[in-house]
């Protein structure tokens, strides 16, 4: 396989095991799919549509990164140490952080639609 595809392939492979190994990924993946299918629903302007991607991307992009530290955090240590454990409280901290901002920008965009 070209090197190019590859990569795209290594991708895959990595938002695959994701999605399989946790859980946290499964909800946001399965609360994607609910607010696209809300979207369609209620009816978005191109800008409200383009808001909620970037929030989804973000989200799933960030989750990620989270289990990606999570996984080297454990290569690193199966230890008990404080640095490791600041690792992942900081990296579920900002999942943490995103997910509320979707939530709250969720509200003000699905929320006045069903009134
Ligand atoms: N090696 C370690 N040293 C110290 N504390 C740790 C260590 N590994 C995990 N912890 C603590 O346990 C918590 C849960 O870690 P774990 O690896 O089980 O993540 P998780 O529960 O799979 O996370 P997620 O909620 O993202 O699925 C961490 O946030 C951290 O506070």
């Amino acid at each position: 396989m070209h090197p190019f595809f590859k990569s795209f392939h290594y991708a895959y492979k990595g938002i695959q095991h994701c999605i399989i190994a946790e859980r946290n990924m499964k909800f946001h993946t399965i609360a994607a799919i609910g607010v696209i299918v809300g979207g369609i629903l209620t009816g978005l302007s191109k800008m409200e549509w383009i808001i909620i991607i970037l929030l989804i991307g973000g989200m799933l992009a960030l989750e990620l990164l989270n289990t990606a530290i999570e996984r080297t955090v454990d290569l690193v240590t199966e230890e008990f140490h404080p640095l490791a454990k600041q690792a992942k409280d900081l990296a579920s901290g900002a999942v943490l952080i995103f997910a509320i901002c979707c939530a709250i920008i969720g509200m003000i965009i699905f929320i006045p639609k069903w009134l």
